[in-house]
């Protein structure tokens, strides 16, 4: 049994852009019309968006409070009790080959949230966006997310492997198996890798742990990950944050020479940079405040766009920084605008000081209407489910894996068992198992198959089959959103990568306690008792797996499993000699039960001597060295229920539905990640 109460924990991981099809760029159909893009290459995208519009429902909570019944919502135009909250309010831009268009707004202006729907990870309600002049309708919007590489803010990596592994078991997953035989698709993927490793400037650290990389190097890492597939377009929420200013120009070079030398399309959103990464660095600008759109064009424009509204960057001002302080209210005007328009005086000073604001006059002033009319597309809106849209066109029956099953599985595992290695065979784990397989042969040393001994051999099997439940530990990684595997192979790839973790140290630890316990019993009572730990191990992980997937909280989860796993330990039999009747059931819905039951029937399989002790009086008299006590009494005395076959058969259902309940979970919460 291996529930944990060390961790159970859910890691989200953002490999978003997972999905993409190798080698289809060359599909793309230039669409027809006036685009810029009708110059491009086959594989540069031009991506516009025109009055985009997202809101999300959010319970009024002063309706609530007020008590009132109901409030009509803006635009469902029904009565709840839940309003829609503007995310997005008609934002029109666009983003060219060869460009980086930079985002910025303060925080909670709507960037992440922007950059989420342009990539198809989020839906959005109003609004058309194309790309190279063809308007993309559901499908094609499905399709484009497989297209774009989208670096979020967190880096999440398997830190203890190295920048070269993690690169080269990406491309793994993202080759198409059917580029040639085996050796030249591994040949294809470390050229590959390398090239990526050159492009990023990673070679000082290709084969370092990415643990040891600097917080800049880790985001570089990042990059490359999604560059694996040579995306059209590539979006990155803050790359430069939590980076020092050498790191973050260093960052933003490499984006610069993916842009100007590779033809990419970059999208990045960005927290005040210097003076002269803003005007130097990006060759566009959408500032975004509350939802709105503010300001696009190119950042030297911005300026005496700024100037003509009356509000001009002092000479010498960063000019970034001028833009943001603009646009940050202070706070005490907000609550004074939220006043008034409760209260509604527009005569009263502090509607005046409101209307003054630049925040709120930079939002009204901005033409939304002029820009959206330059990005509306040229081409009728495709309404075929995204089928000519070139390479967004999926054909029945096509699977959107580029590899297959056994690919998948085989590279997981394999990455998995690599990250594994070091973390669970450090010296300091074998150092306690041995340690803790030791003591408990001290205390439990040399039982004999006699009347005295029973009680120590049931003490110590029972306490055998529960020790690992406490000792290891249950990640489920729910590696989220699009991924370019099933998560039938990651799940099975998870699964066997954690058995070294859940069975090689139970193994360390029986084999040195059972031959100090009860070396008499021999080769075969010790394999069938290994055994029946490794079933119980396994039950464990499925038990840890299911309430692991159940709460995406961690610590939700280990508190819950930790409670689940103590309810089921107390009542499984050892602890539980006269509990009330009506928990009495329990103990069938205990593993425990089930894998102490097996453990005991393997044990106790001849009459039991009595040895004169009355230990187990009245099977056994006082001064009685000749009698037997029959195995079923023993077992009887024990608790012990249903023949060896069930309790195994048990074991393995036990061992099994749990994973096939997480693997619905986990699937569910895959499908219901896009909006
Ligand atoms: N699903 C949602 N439900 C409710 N509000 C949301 C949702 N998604 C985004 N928001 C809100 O929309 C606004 C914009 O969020 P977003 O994350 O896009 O901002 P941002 O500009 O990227 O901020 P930051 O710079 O802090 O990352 C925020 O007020 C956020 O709370």
């Amino acid at each position: 049994m291996t529930v944990t109460n060390s961790s159970i924990s859910i890691l989200e991981q953002s490999s978003t852009s997972e999905e993409v099809d190798m080698g289809t760029f060359e599909e793309v159909d230039m669409g027809g019309g006036t685009n810029d893009a009708d110059n491009s290459k086959p594989s540069e995208l031009h991506l516009r968006w025109a009055r985009l519009q997202k809101y999300v429902e959010i319970k009024d909570e002063t309706t609530t409070l007020k008590g009132k019944i109901s409030k009509v919502s803006p635009n469902a135009g029904t009565r709840s009790s839940t309003v829609n909250k503007v995310i997005l309010d008609g934002i029109s831009a666009e983003a060219k080959p060869g460009e980086i268009l930079a985002t910025m707004g303060p925080s909670g202006s709507g960037k992440t949230s922007l950059m989420n729907v342009l990539s198809g990870r989020a839906a959005y309600q109003e609004g058309t966006i194309s790309i190279n002049g063809k308007a993309l309708d559901k499908y094609g919007m499905k399709r484009l997310m497989s297209k774009v590489a989208y670096v979020k803010q967190q880096d999440v990596f398997f830190e203890t492997l190295t920048v070269t592994d993690q690169l080269t078991y990406t491309a793994q997953l993202r080759f198409p198996d059917d580029v040639g035989t085996k050796k030249e698709r591994n040949e294809k993927i470390r050229k590959e890798v390398e090239r990526i490793i050159k492009l990023l400037r990673l070679r000082k650290v290709a084969h370092s742990p990415i643990m040891m990389c600097s917080g800049g190097e880790k985001k570089r890492v990042n990059i490359g990950t999604e560059l694996l597939t040579d995306p059209s377009i590539i979006m990155l929420d803050e790359p430069t944050s939590g980076l020092d200013s050498a790191s973050a120009i260093s960052l933003l070079n490499v984006l610069k020479d993916l842009a100007k030398n590779h033809g990419k399309t970059i999208i990045t959103s960005i927290h005040q940079p210097n003076s002269a990464t803003f005007l130097n660095t990006f060759d566009k600008l959408l500032m975004l405040s509350d939802g709105h759109a503010v300001f696009f064009g190119t950042p030297n424009d911005s300026l005496p766009y700024l100037r003509s509204k009356g509000y001009a960057c002092p000479e010498g001002y960063n000019a970034a920084d001028h833009w943001m302080d603009l646009l940050v209210t202070d706070s005490a005007i907000e609550e004074e605008r939220k006043e008034v328009a409760k209260y509604g005086n527009p005569t009263t000073d502090s509607s005046k000081k409101n209307s003054e604001s630049p925040r709120f006059c930079l939002q009204k002033e901005w033409d939304n209407d002029a820009i959206a009319r330059q990005m509306d597309v040229v081409d009728e809106i495709q309404s075929d489910g995204g089928k000519t849209i070139g390479s967004f066109e999926m054909k029945d029956g096509e699977s959107k894996y580029t590899t297959g099953w056994w690919t998948q599985f085989s590279t997981l595992a394999h990455r998995a068992l690599k990250k594994n290695k070091s973390n669970v065979f450090s010296p300091i784990n074998l150092v306690r198992t041995i340690a803790i397989g030791i003591i408990v042969g001290i205390v439990y040393l040399d039982q004999r198959y006699t009347e005295k001994d029973v009680f120590n051999i049931y003490a110590y099997f029972f306490f055998a089959m529960l020790y690992w439940v406490f000792n290891e530990r249950v990640i489920i990684q729910k590696e989220r959103a699009t991924a370019s595997y099933r998560l039938s192979a990651y799940f099975a790839s998870a699964t066997v990568a954690d058995l070294p973790v859940f069975l090689v140290m139970p193994c360390i630890y029986m084999t040195i306690s059972f031959w100090m316990v009860c070396p008499s019993f021999g080769f075969i009572t010790y394999i069938a008792v290994i055994c029946i730990a490794f079933l119980s191990v396994m039950a464990g992980q499925a038990l840890g797996f299911l309430i692991g997937a159940t709460f995406d909280d961690p610590k939700i989860g280990q508190s819950v499993a930790t409670v689940v796993v103590l309810f089921l330990m107390l009542l499984g039999g050892f602890f539980a000699k006269n509990i009330p009747s009506w928990l009495s059931w329990v103990v069938y819905i205990s593993p425990f039960a089930y894998a102490s039951n097996a453990a005991m029937l393997v044990i106790f399989r001849n009459p039991i001597p009595c040895d004169g002790s009355g230990a187990l009086s009245p099977m056994c008299a006082v001064g009685d060295t000749t009698s037997f006590i029959p195995v079923d009494d023993i077992l009887q005395s024990l608790n012990v229920f249903l023949p060896l076959g069930w309790n195994i058969a048990l074991l393995l259902v036990y061992c099994l539905v749990p994973r096939v309940f997480t693997y619905v979970i986990l699937r569910r919460k895959k499908g219901g990640e896009r909006e």
